[in-house]
């Protein structure tokens, strides 16, 4: 074997100064998300071969979208990891309007968990990348559980944060808030190993990721940027439909993805707490930036479970070209 085989598991502990038991639950809990992850693999793996795998399900969710057979099955596998651990008190989920208590008598001390079980679901009927998105928070002791006030914290109160992405291969990318690290899923292992640490997003990259359909209902700054990259040299195109899919190749290679607010509906698509905080976690942990364009995502005070909020995520470059162009100036970045 050519270099040290470094499991999951063995490497949350390793990023803990000592053995605690806070060390010993973190890891626990990343072994179960992995868990969770390695099921839906499993499952998307037999997409075309078993019933249920593909499709709808009939039911519309809490964000009043068509719930996909794979929605629901992720969902169920991050429950089924996690009950009866007893490492998270509560799971908030885009798929469930309101948190699951696992189990129903845990201590509040406990940490919660925050999921988009599947993201890019539109993808899964043609075969295509998707992933999970997950982040994690201590509930606050001093706000009331009522209406999940307690959970109501800006990103930058995450404990941890990640995806799990299922591609050619199954990658897990965390971070505790010391750096960002991919594993990749051995499947004759049945382990994720470490493949990339840590991760450094480029301070500038030639993607730009964004919906161009949306082109006539941005404001005007978003489409002059949009204006600029078709002027320029050096700027490619590439979106996928799903969000994580996306927002990894900019994390390794660099540029700057984009889900903007549209004159109809100014706060966008994607959910803060699930998906753009954690993913905002990640970037500024690799070096990157997550703004909505006036504010940094990780600054917000949610005010709902599945509040949404604009996204520009990237390269610190690529991120200041966009927002000089929504400032007006006629300069982007050089
Ligand atoms: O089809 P659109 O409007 O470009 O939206 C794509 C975006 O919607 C999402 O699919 C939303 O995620 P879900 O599949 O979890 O609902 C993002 O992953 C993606 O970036
Ligand atoms: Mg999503
Ligand atoms: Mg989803």
């Amino acid at each position: 074997m050519s270099r040290d085989v470094l499991t999951l598991s063995r490497h949350v502990l390793q990023q803990f100064e000592s053995f605690t038991a806070e060390a010993q639950d973190f890891s626990a809990l990343l072994n179960r998300i992995a868990l969770a992850g390695k099921m839906i693999a499993r499952r998307l793996g037999q997409s075309g071969l078993i019933e249920d795998a593909l499709g709808i399900t009939g039911s519309i969710n809490v964000q009043g979208e068509e719930q996909k057979q794979m929605d629901d099955y992720a969902n169920r596998a991050f429950i089924r990891a996690l009950e009866q651990t007893g490492l998270v008190c509560r799971l908030v989920s885009e798929e469930m309007k309101t948190p699951a208590r696992l189990p129903e008598n845990c201590s509040l001390s406990r940490l919660a968990l925050l999921i988009d079980p599947l993201d890019g679901s539109s993808n899964i009927d043609a075969n295509l990348t998707v992933g999970s998105i997950f982040s994690v928070l201590r509930p606050l002791e001093n706000r009331p559980e009522a209406d999940n006030q307690d959970l109501l914290q800006p990103g930058r109160n995450q404990l941890a944060a990640g995806y799990i992405l299922y591609g050619p291969s199954t990658q897990l990318v965390y971070s505790i808030g010391k750096g960002v690290h991919s594993f990749t899923l051995d499947p004759s292992l049945g382990e994720f190993i470490l493949s990339q640490s840590p991760i450094r997003t480029p301070e500038r990259g030639s993607v730009y990721s964004l919906n161009e359909g949306y082109f006539c209902q941005w404001n005007e700054g978003i489409q002059n940027f949009v204006r600029y990259v078709h002027r320029r040299d050096g700027y490619t195109s590439r979106y996928s439909g799903a969000l994580v899919a996306d927002f990894h190749r900019i994390l390794l290679q660099g540029g700057v993805y984009l889900y903007p607010g549209t004159q109809k509906k100014p706060e966008g698509k994607l959910r803060l707490m699930y998906e753009a905080a954690p993913l905002a976690f990640l970037a500024e942990q690799a070096g990157g930036v997550a703004t909505t364009g006036t504010e940094s995502i990780l600054d917000i005070v949610p005010q709902s479970l599945h509040q949404r909020v604009p996204l520009i995520i990237g390269s610190r470059e690529n991120v200041m070209e966009v927002l000089n162009c929504l400032q007006g100036s006629p300069s982007p970045h050089p």
